[in-house]
Formats: C-alpha cells, sequence, structure tokens
C-alpha cells in the first residue's frame, strides 16, 4: 500500500520556512500540511492565507490545508486563492459540512473533513461522495507534540471499511502523534496519509522524513 506523508510544519521554525521547505523536498515529501487555526475553534492561533500564497511561490509541494477554524466558509476561497491543493474543513466547524464540501469541489480542489477524537466517523455517511481525504485526529487538535490516542485506531478500522466501499478514492489520514513508533500502528489500522509535525522537527528533519518514509515503506 502506498503511504503518504504530509509534513505539518506547525512545529518548524517559522523564522526560516523558505529552508524547510528545501529541508521537506530533499527528504522526499511530496505533501505539506498547513494548520490554519483561528483561536476560536481551537485554542491556538497560526497563520492566514498571505503566509500560504508566500509559500506556494516557493515550492511545489502539494500544499494540503487543514481548517482549524469557526465558520470555515468564510475561508474556503481565500485559501483557494493562496494556492491551495486539498481543503480539510473540521466535521465539527460547521452545521453545513456538505455545502462546503461540494463548494471545494466545485473549486476543482481536493475535499476533506477532519473528525476530532470524540467525534463518530458514522457522520461521514452521507457525505462519502464528496470526500477525498478523511483526517482522524489522533490528538485533540490545537498543538503539535502531544501523544497519540490509542483508541483512535478503533475509529481508523471503522473508517477503513467505510472507504473501502466507497466508488472513488479516499485517502484515510491521521494527525497527531505519529513517528516511527506509531506509523506502523495506524498503517496497520489502514491509514494512507500520515501527517506528521513535531516528529520531524526533533533534530535532523531530513533524516527524519527519511526514516518516516522507510518505516512506512517497510509497514
Ligand atoms: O493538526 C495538528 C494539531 O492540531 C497538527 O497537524 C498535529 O498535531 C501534528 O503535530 P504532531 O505530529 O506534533 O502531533
Amino acid at each position: 500500500m502506498l503511504v503518504n506523508i504530509a509534513p505539518s510544519i506547525l512545529n518548524a521554525d517559522f523564522s526560516n520556512l523558505e529552508l524547510v521547505l528545501k529541508q521537506l523536498e530533499t527528504g522526499g515529501a511530496k505533501y505539506l500540511h498547513l494548520d490554519i487555526m483561528d483561536g476560536h475553534f481551537v485554542p491556538n492561533l497560526t497563520f492566514g492565507p498571505p503566509v500560504v500564497k508566500s509559500l506556494r511561490a516557493k515550492t511545489n509541494l502539494i500544499f494540503d490545508v487543514h481548517l482549524m477554524v469557526e465558520k470555515p466558509e468564510s475561508l474556503i476561497e481565500p485559501f483557494i486563492e493562496a494556492g491551495a491543493d486539498m481543503i480539510t474543513i473540521h466535521w465539527e466547524s460547521t452545521r453545513h459540512p456538505h455545502r462546503l464540501l461540494q463548494k471545494i469541489k466545485d473549486s476543482g480542489k481536493k475535499a476533506g473533513i477532519a473528525l476530532n477524537p470524540a467525534t463518530l466517523p458514522e457522520n461521514l455517511e452521507y457525505l462519502l461522495d464528496l470526500i477525498d481525504l478523511i483526517l482522524i485526529m489522533s490528538v485533540n487538535p490545537g498543538f503539535g507534540g502531544q501523544s497519540f490516542i490509542n483508541n483512535q485506531l478503533t475509529k481508523i478500522r471503522k473508517v477503513k471499511s467505510m472507504v473501502c466501499k466507497a466508488p472513488q478514492e479516499i485517502l484515510l489520514g491521521v494527525d497527531g502523534g505519529i513517528n516511527l513508533q506509531t506509523a506502523p500502528l495506524v498503517i496497520e489500522a489502514g491509514a494512507n496519509f500520515l501527517v506528521t509535525g513535531s516528529f520531524l522537527f526533533k533534530g535532523d528533519v531530513i533524516k527524519n522524513l527519511k526514516d518516516l518514509i522507510e518505516v512506512c515503506q517497510k509497514s
């Protein structure tokens, strides 16, 4: 099974993101996971469309924008204009997930939906035809460096059986606490899209990414 790795820059050195992009490219990344936090949906703040636009000018990595915001409807267009290739909304952040996924798809971009640790996967049943990525949050969203919540392995297995029945390809993502120990566990449960942040940015980024890719290939 091909396993994709989407490095999150949440724990990167923000004073030198151009270098970070180069390190990730050298390490073999294809995706860049961009955590957008508004201080309301989650208790942390990150960055907005202008930063994404600046990064877009420096790399061809696939931009995977993860909206951890209230009122995501107001930010879909700005992030598409800034260069997002994929936009993931949170199921818990809107009364109208179907409408927002449809809006992302109508813009020609890949649409993702994220589930907080306590959210049931059954909520996705009537959205599946609009989804390119399901992102299981294996930590409570808002901060890097948290420990993987083990009971999310059960949810990954449930979602795996749902995506197998879908006519289109749906990536099964996991976000939070992914490292050399947890990656094999989530892959065994069915995940094929791993978001990872603090593991990569402790020490040698290029080596850490290469090590993770190798572990994923062997799993
Ligand atoms: O969405 C996120 C936090 O809300 C991050 O993408 C996630 O936590 C990755 O960081 P780490 O690998 O350090 O857990």
